[in-house]
């Protein structure tokens, strides 16, 4: 039995998670037991770390510890979206604070791989075109997803074109670099996962890269 708090605030929530991450639990059922955690918290405190864009999503660092685990807030302005990119070894806890969020995960696609093998096996296409197999989810506020990339590489959307959506996402180890893939190409390219506010505070535009480089 592990003893973590109800997570009554977004406090108690990083103090449950710092218990989770540490404990020598198999991978599997920790996700499973941190998805339900996740449904246990229905503050609205995590608005005190939102930073909004009127374009793209922004990514607000909670908590990190290195090596180890990262908590970050997802605002997702109306109809913005991830492109489809991986989470290198890495488990991702997502869960809907407020609006609706859609998940869309890819199983097939033809790419290019960069720097490092996936552990996915790709069937080739016949042409230049990527063949892409995707399967959608929706997930409304109190909803909590598990993600990893033996389940495919994904792309996340604010499925309202009239209503922001924020989404949390934990993710065990921390990334901070990810490939992301062309639709129309399949082509990927690397890129660093930049976060638009750490624990609050808003980080200055010149260290926010954004654009090509950066996956928001
Ligand atoms: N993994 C994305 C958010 S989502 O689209 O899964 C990120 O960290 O920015
Ligand atoms: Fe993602």
């Amino acid at each position: 039995m592990i003893d973590v708090p109800t997570p009554a605030t977004i406090e108690d929530l990083v103090t449950g998670l710092n218990i989770f991450s540490r404990a020598e639990i198999p991978s599997e059922k920790k996700s499973a037991m941190i998805v339900d955690y996740f449904k246990l918290y229905k503050n609205n405190d995590w608005q005190k770390f939102a930073f909004w864009d009127d374009f793209r999503y922004t990514r607000n660092l909670i908590e990190e510890i290195d090596g180890c685990y990262s908590l970050i807030l997802m605002c997702w302005p109306e109809g913005s979206a991830s492109r489809i990119h991986d989470h290198p070894n890495a488990d991702c806890i997502m869960a809907c604070l407020d609006g609706k969020i859609k998940y869309r995960i890819i199983t097939s696609i033809k790419f290019e791989l960069t720097s490092r093998e996936t552990q996915l096996n790709w069937p080739e296409a016949d042409d230049n075109k990527p063949v892409i197999l995707s399967k959608e989810t929706f997930a409304v506020s109190g909803e909590v997803l598990h993600m990893n990339d033996s389940m495919g590489i994904h792309r996340v959307e604010n499925a309202s074109s009239s209503d922001r959506a924020a989404t949390l996402h934990f993710y065990f180890p921390c990334i901070h670099e990810c490939l992301i893939f062309a639709e129309d190409s399949g082509r990927s390219t690397k890129v660093k996962m930049c976060y638009h506010s750490i624990k609050g505070v808003k980080q200055a535009p010149q260290n926010i890269s954004r654009g090509a480089q950066c996956i928001s």
